[in-house]
C-alpha cells in the first residue's frame, strides 16, 4: 500500500513507553495525556493524525467527527469494543490492534481466577488480615476432574485450556467460528451452548464484546447450568449478564464468580463486587510488564510499518471484519 504520513501521534493512556521511543525514532511527534474527559479528547484530538489507547478512551464517533487529520487509531491491546470502528471506517480511518501481545497474561489470570475460586484465595486472605484462622469456612474444592467450559475459542480461549488440562481438568467448548476438528487437537470437545451449559462445573468466557455475545450468560442460560456452577469473565463486560449474575449467586444458582471486567468500569454495581461469592480485579488482564512490552512495541511497529508503505497485518477496516474476529487480524489493506 501507499505510504501514509503521520506527523503527530497522541497516546491517551498509559502504555508501554518503548511505544513513545519507537515512534519517535522514526520522526513521529507523540504526546502523551491520560486521564482526559470526552471534551478534552474532543477538543484535542484535531491536532493529530495518530491516536494509540487502551481500553479506557472511548473513541465514539463524536470524538472520530471532530477528528480533522485522523488516519489512524491504534489500539495497543485486543478488544476494540472502545472504538467506533464503523464511524472510523466511514472516515477512512485505519483502526489497528495488538491481539497476540496479552493473550499469555489474560489466559494466566483467568486460571488465576479459577483456580482462586475452588479454594477461596482472596477471602481466605482477607480474613487472616483480619486476624483469623478459620480452615472449616473455605474449605475448597479440587479442580483435578471437574468440567471446564469454554465460550470463545480463540486465542486465549485455546491457552486457558491447556493450563487447565494440567490440572486434571476436562475442558469442553463453543465457538462458531473455530473448527471442532482444531479444537479437539488441542482436547477441547465442542458442542452447542444447549449441551454445555448443564455439564460445566466452571465456565469461562473469551468471545469479543458483540451484540451475539452481550448477555450470553443470562437467566435462561444460568437455569440451564448445574447448581453451584463457577464462572469467569476476563473477557469483556456483559458477556454474562451482570444482573442475572447476581440473582444467580443470591439464589445459589451460580457458586462463585470470578470477574476481571464489568459493563461499567470502574462499576458501579457495587452489589456483584461486594458479593461473598466474588471476587474482581480492577481489568488486570494484560497488566503485565511483558504483555504490556509486547503491545506498546506491536503498536509502534505496526504504525511505523503504514508510514513506510509496508502491508498492515493487524488492521481492523471495517464493522464487518470485527463480526467474525478470525479475520479480524490477518486482513490486508
Ligand atoms: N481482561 C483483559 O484484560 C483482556 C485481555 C485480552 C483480551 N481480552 C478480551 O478477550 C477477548 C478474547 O480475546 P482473544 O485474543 O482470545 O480473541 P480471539 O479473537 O482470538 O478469540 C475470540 C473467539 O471468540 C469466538 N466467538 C465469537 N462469537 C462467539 C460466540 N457467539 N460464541 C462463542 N464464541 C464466539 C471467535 O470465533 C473467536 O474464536 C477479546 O475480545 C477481549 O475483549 C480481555
Ligand atoms: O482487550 C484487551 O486487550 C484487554 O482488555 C486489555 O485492556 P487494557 O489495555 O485496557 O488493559
Amino acid at each position: 500500500m501507499a505510504p501514509i504520513s503521520i506527523k503527530r501521534i497522541l497516546i491517551s493512556e498509559s502504555v508501554d513507553p518503548c511505544c513513545k521511543k519507537i515512534l519517535q525514532e522514526n520522526g513521529i511527534q507523540v504526546t502523551e495525556k491520560q486521564n482526559m474527559s470526552k471534551d478534552d479528547l474532543i477538543a484535542e484530538i484535531k491536532d493529530y493524525d495518530g491516536l494509540v489507547v487502551r481500553s479506557a478512551t472511548k473513541v465514539t464517533a463524536d470524538v472520530i467527527n471532530a477528528a480533522g487529520n485522523l488516519k489512524i487509531i491504534g489500539r495497543a491491546g485486543t478488544g476494540v469494543d472502545n472504538v467506533d470502528v464503523d464511524a472510523a471506517t466511514i472516515k477512512g480511518i485505519i483502526v489497528m490492534n495488538t491481539p497476540s501481545g496479552n493473550t499469555i497474561s489474560a489466559a494466566e489470570l483467568t486460571c488465576t481466577l479459577l483456580m482462586s475460586l475452588s479454594r477461596h484465595v482472596p477471602q481466605a486472605a482477607m480474613s487472616m488480615k483480619a486476624g483469623n484462622w478459620d480452615r472449616k469456612k473455605f474449605m475448597g474444592a479440587e479442580m483435578y476432574g471437574k468440567i471446564l467450559g469454554i465460550v470463545g475459542l480463540g486465542r486465549i480461549g485455546k491457552e486457558v485450556a491447556s493450563r487447565m488440562q494440567s490440572f486434571g481438568m476436562k475442558t469442553i467448548g463453543y465457538d462458531p467460528i473455530t473448527p471442532p476438528e482444531v479444537t479437539a487437537t488441542w482436547g477441547v470437545e465442542q458442542m452447542s451452548l444447549e449441551q454445555l451449559w448443564p455439564k460445566c462445573d466452571y465456565i469461562t468466557v473469551h468471545t469479543p464484546l458483540m451484540p451475539s455475545t452481550a448477555g450470553l450468560l443470562n437467566d435462561t442460560s444460568f437455569a440451564k447450568c448445574k447448581k453451584g456452577v463457577k464462572v469467569v469473565n476476563c473477557a469483556r463486560g456483559g458477556i454474562i449478564d451482570e444482573d442475572a449474575l447476581l440473582r444467580a449467586l443470591e439464589s445459589r444458582q451460580c457458586g462463585g464468580a470470578g470477574l476481571d471486567v464489568f459493563v461499567e468500569e470502574p462499576p458501579k454495581n457495587r452489589a456483584l463486587v461486594n458479593h461473598p461469592n466474588v471476587i474482581s480485579c480492577p481489568h488486570l488482564g494484560a497488566s503485565t510488564k511483558e504483555a504490556q512490552a509486547r503491545c506498546g512495541q506491536d503498536i509502534a511497529l505496526q504504525i511505523v510499518d503504514m508510514v513506510m508503505g509496508k502491508s498492515l497485518v493487524g488492521a481492523v477496516s471495517s464493522s464487518l471484519l470485527l463480526q467474525s474476529s478470525k479475520f479480524r487480524f490477518t486482513h490486508e489493506v
